[in-house]
């Protein structure tokens, strides 16, 4: 044998192992490429199986986004959750129409709602969307003053009124055992009655001051004209909340707006102010919380209301607020030229006398008036000329809009 044969045959004892070794080495890493190969054409198949799964997806989510925002696009209905039932179900109560359906939403809308919640519902009655807390309504609609800054002194010209609502009014909530000992309800609802800037807001916020009671006012024409579909709701919120406040009294401005005369035209307007009025009606058949919660309203047109709602039980105590007489305009004048600084020359009698036919709130603007006058010639003192040219002012321009004769109207 030569030394340049290279067979392993060749080879010395130890190289032939070592070349063994390497060949089974080689061997085992093909095999393992082999098994990295299989695995990486199975991942691709599986990427690809994905990817398709993946634009499926996309395109059903857009599909679906399509479907969402055309949903939202069509007019929605306005309802409110009645009963939601263990299985998910829920009633609701559609506002205008006052209908009740079943529905079944998504498990996400089902954890947001409670009862009472306001939902948008489309044409196939499906929540779409959840509206806002009533409260945040009722915040909008309702006044609410925990301690009105108004007193019995600063209404002027209306004693006997006066008088009259601490008995019926004030009584009530401050000493209802009264009413008690001597076997008589006090009525339930107060009504005042008169034109306009008389004094009636005033009197109300005045008596819930005197016997520490949360004033809530509602106004009769927002509620119809403003929150359609929402004022039987409403009145029940109303409601409500004077329990949850009280000692409280509720005060119904412009009732003539929600208990007028009840009409049947059919029209949606009237269907809507009719189920308002049924509803204030019901609140006030049912209303048994003698004693701590009071409720007045107020109207400029007595004539044009309900007759059932003046029934008794219901507002069946009624106190016209009419305009000041000349003691009552000279008070009046007293009350809002209380902390005005006046020249000597001012002659409030004769002033009193030049405003006949003027209001309260009239009194207050001509006091009003004066004092800008003064300002404007810099004056830190409110003269009679002052005083001659707001008359003027607030007196001409009534006169100028040709408002109906007040006897007329509120007789
Ligand atoms: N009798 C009064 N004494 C003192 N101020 C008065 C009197 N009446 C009206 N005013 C003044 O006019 C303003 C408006 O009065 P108020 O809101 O009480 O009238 P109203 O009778 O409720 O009117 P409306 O029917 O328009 O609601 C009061 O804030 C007050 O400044």
């Amino acid at each position: 044998m030569s030394k340049t044969d290279s067979s392993p045959d060749s080879f010395p004892e130890p190289m032939t192992e070592k070349l063994q070794s390497v060949e089974k080495e080689k061997q085992s890493v093909q095999e393992e490429l082999e098994l990295v190969k299989l695995q990486y054409e199975e991942l691709k198949s599986r990427l690809l199986e994905s990817t398709i799964i993946n634009n499926n997806n996309l395109k059903e989510i857009q599909r679906l986004q399509q479907e969402n925002a055309h949903l939202r696009r069509t007019p929605l209905f306005i309802a409110s959750v009645i009963e939601i039932s263990d299985g998910g179900t829920v009633i609701l109560r559609q506002h205008g129409n006052n209908q009740e359906v079943l529905t079944k939403p998504s498990e996400e809308i089902l954890q947001k709602l409670a009862l009472g919640t306001r939902v948008a519902v489309n044409n196939s009655l499906a929540i779409v969307k959840i509206l806002e807390k009533p409260a945040d309504v009722r915040a909008r609609v309702m006044e609410v003053i925990e301690a009105p800054n108004v007193d019995y002194a600063d209404i002027g010209g209306l004693d006997e009124e006066i008088q009259e609502i601490i008995e019926t009014v004030e009584l009530p909530l401050t000493e209802p055992e009264l009413f008690e000992s001597v076997g008589i309800e006090p009525p339930k609802g107060v009504m005042l009655y008169g034109p306009p800037g008389t004094g009636k807001t005033l009197l109300a916020k005045a008596v819930a001051r005197r016997a520490n009671a949360t004033f809530i006012r509602m106004s009769g024409s927002e509620l119809v004209h403003k929150f359609i579909g929402e004022g039987a709701q409403l009145v029940r919120d109303l409601f409500q909340m004077a329990r949850d406040k009280a000692p409280s009294i509720i005060f119904i401005d412009e009732l003539d707006a929600v208990g007028g005369r009840r009409t049947h035209d059919g029209t949606t307007g009237s269907a809507e102010v009719n189920r308002t009025m049924m509803q204030l009606l019901a609140e006030l058949d049912g209303f048994t919380d003698r004693g701590n919660v009071r409720i007045m309203a107020a109207t400029n047109r007595i004539d044009m209301l309900d007759p059932a709602i003046l029934r008794p039980g219901r507002f069946d105590r009624i106190i016209e607020v009419s305009l000041p007489d000349e003691k009552g305009r000279d008070s009046i004048f007293k009350i809002h030229t209380r902390k005005m600084t006046m020249d000597e020359d001012v002659n409030l009698e004769e002033v009193v006398k030049q405003t006949e036919g003027t209001s309260g709130a009239d009194i207050k603007a001509i006091v009003t008036e004066a004092g800008m006058f003064a300002i404007r010639r810099r004056s830190k003192s409110v003269s009679m000329e002052d005083f001659n040219k707001a008359i003027d002012k607030v007196m001409h321009k009534e006169t100028s809009t040709e408002p109906p004769a007040p006897s007329t109207v509120y007789a």
